[in-house]
């Protein structure tokens, strides 16, 4: 029997499963139970809680000398079970099995396929064989069937399925994603994330961590996060749809370099971040944004969004009296505008923190995963070493929103245009562009932009600098809790309390 403190409980809600346990021989010379002429016993797995958010699965073992007494606490406890009507079933599992250290299809064998057995999910799992096969594959299934679609991989692989399932849903209802003022319809089957990518950023900001095990007992257990999504347009054509990061100049230089060094794995957004930082490029531009006036938050909060936020929540309650109004004509077209020109070395607008394992707090540490705005971040032109400073603050304590060449705003939409593109809509000659172009390439120490940066979509690549975005309030779902407050301290576990109802 494992050890298990004193006097604790566990909520049936974090009850994995039960299951009758036959006792060898070893185990009934025991103790007190040696005495037992014919002992029988249960066994409950339970969600155990540890240091820094990560969950385990541990077990808990209860014997009597009564058969028919045994019998009903298996049964009353798998009554308990089956109540819990938000726990999945049936699951479509697809496996990148090229991401992060390509360690996907084990991770999941042995760490997370015998949990869902023992929780007693069944599954369809899919191995990719190449990039989009579960975007397409998500297009034409019997997505009915099952309770919800898990990703094995990294917030590439994570955006793919999203991708294929708002997608899925658009084309069923007759959406046009290219409108960009289109109604869209919500996503309601939920996705969990096996982390197996190489930032994993998705994973680590909404349940705290990133690792296998805990994300697999996220979904066994049931919780709903709903989370917002950005819609990214270039004029009227629909590009993609971001979760996590959107970032223009730094981030979208590491990743466009990044992508040529894949076999190094998750290594490559080291030396590329290396290399990008060195190479200290900064673009010009004009960025408008609509202020998002609707959430009571602002980016420069000390607190962050937890499991239950309330300020999530208040925009859960808005977004409920929207639908109802619905018909009714908004005024957010009216709404004024923000517009700022100037040298940027990165801009990015994230819909969630973005804590991964290298920021633990993340790009924007009181970003909320659900209020149905985005925090957009501009850092201007400044020194290297400024720069460098703004970039270790992400990895301690201090406020990284504490430069003068940093903002912050918090958003519901906003638009981009490059001073290239700007020049070239107003008609300035390619031959000069390509004479200047050619100017910086000698002398890269001038760090002036000769060509647009990428914009960098939760991990891929746009083919437009020109974009324009909006924030989808609570658009996709996932099998997740958020991040809870001092989970650890909360969690108490007990065999003694049912022990001795026995
Ligand atoms: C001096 C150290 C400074 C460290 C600063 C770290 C800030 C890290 C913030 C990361 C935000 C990540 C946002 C998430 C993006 C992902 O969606 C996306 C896709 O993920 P996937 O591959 O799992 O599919 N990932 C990425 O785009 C990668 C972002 C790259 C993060 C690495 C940044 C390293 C920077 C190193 C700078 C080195 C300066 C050294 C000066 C001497
Ligand atoms: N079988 C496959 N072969 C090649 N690429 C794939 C395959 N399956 C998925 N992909 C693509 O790989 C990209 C990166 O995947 P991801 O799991 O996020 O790993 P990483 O975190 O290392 O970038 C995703 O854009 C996804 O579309
Ligand atoms: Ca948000």
């Amino acid at each position: 029997m494992s050890p298990v403190p004193e006097n604790c409980f566990v909520p049936t809600s974090e009850i994995i499963a039960v299951e009758e346990t036959e006792l060898n021989k070893k185990q009934r010379n025991i103790g007190k139970w040696q005495k037992m002429a014919k002992p029988h016993a249960f066994t409950v797995y339970y969600v155990k809680k540890a240091r820094n958010h990560r969950w385990r699965c541990s077990d808990v073992t209860f014997w009597c000398v009564d058969e028919h007494l045994c019998n009903q606490w298996i049964q009353a406890l798998k009554e308990l079970l089956e109540m819990q009507k938000s726990r999945p079933k049936h699951l479509l599992v697809y496996i990148n099995p090229y991401g992060g250290k390509r360690q996907g299809k084990s991770i999941y064998e042995q760490k997370v396929a015998p949990l869902f057995s023992l929780a007693s999910i069944s599954t369809d799992v899919v191995i990719t064989e190449h990039a989009n096969h579960a975007k397409d594959n998500l297009l034409e299934v019997n997505i009915n069937k099952y309770d919800g679609v898990v990703c094995v991989g990294g917030d590439g692989m994570f955006s793919e399925v999203m991708h294929g399932l708002i997608g899925r849903i658009q084309k069923d209802s007759g959406i046009d994603q290219n409108n960009p003022k289109a109604p869209l319809v919500q996503c309601n089957i939920r996705i969990g994330i096996i982390p197996a990518g190489s930032t994993d950023c998705i994973c680590y900001s909404t349940i705290g961590i990133s690792d296998p095990v805990t994300s697999a007992l996220h979904i066994i257990v049931g919780d709903c996060q709903p989370l917002d999504v950005s819609s990214v347009h270039h004029n009227n054509t629909f590009l993609k749809y971001s979760v996590s990061l959107l970032g223009y100049g730094f981030y979208g230089d590491i990743l466009k370099d990044s992508e040529k060094k894949r076999w190094m794995g998750p290594m490559r957004y080291d030396y590329s971040g290396f290399k990008t930082f060195l190479s200290h490029h900064y673009y010009e531009g004009t960025i408008s944004f609509q202020p998002a006036k609707h959430t009571l938050g602002s980016p420069r909060d000390k607190d962050s969004c937890r499991t239950g936020c309330y300020i999530c929540k208040k925009s859960e309650q808005q977004l409920a009296e929207q639908h109802k109004e619905c018909g009714l004509k908004h005024e957010e077209d009216e709404e004024e505008w923000k517009v700022i020109k100037g040298k940027f070395l990165a801009i990015n607008a994230v819909n969630m923190s973005c804590a991964c394992p290298r920021s633990p707090k993340g790009l924007s540490p009181a970003a909320h995963l659900a209020d149905g705005s985005a925090d957009l971040i501009l850092v201007r032109k400044c020194s290297r070493f400024d720069f460098l400073r703004y970039l270790v603050r992400h990895t301690n304590q201090d406020d990284q929103f504490d430069f003068s060449f940093v903002d912050v705003y918090r958003v519901k939409s906003f638009q981009f245009t490059s001073k290239l593109s700007e020049d070239n809509e107003s008609n300035i000659t390619d031959i000069g562009k390509k004479r200047f172009g050619q100017f910086c390439r000698d002398h890269p120490a001038c760090c002036c932009n000769i060509a647009n940066s990428t914009w960098n979509c939760d991990g891929e690549t746009l083919d437009s600098s020109a974009i324009q975005v909006r924030v989808h309030c609570q658009f996709v779902k996932l099998f997740a809790r958020g991040i809870e407050e001092n989970s650890k301290d909360e969690a108490v576990y007990s065999q003694s309390s049912i022990e001795q109802l026995l």
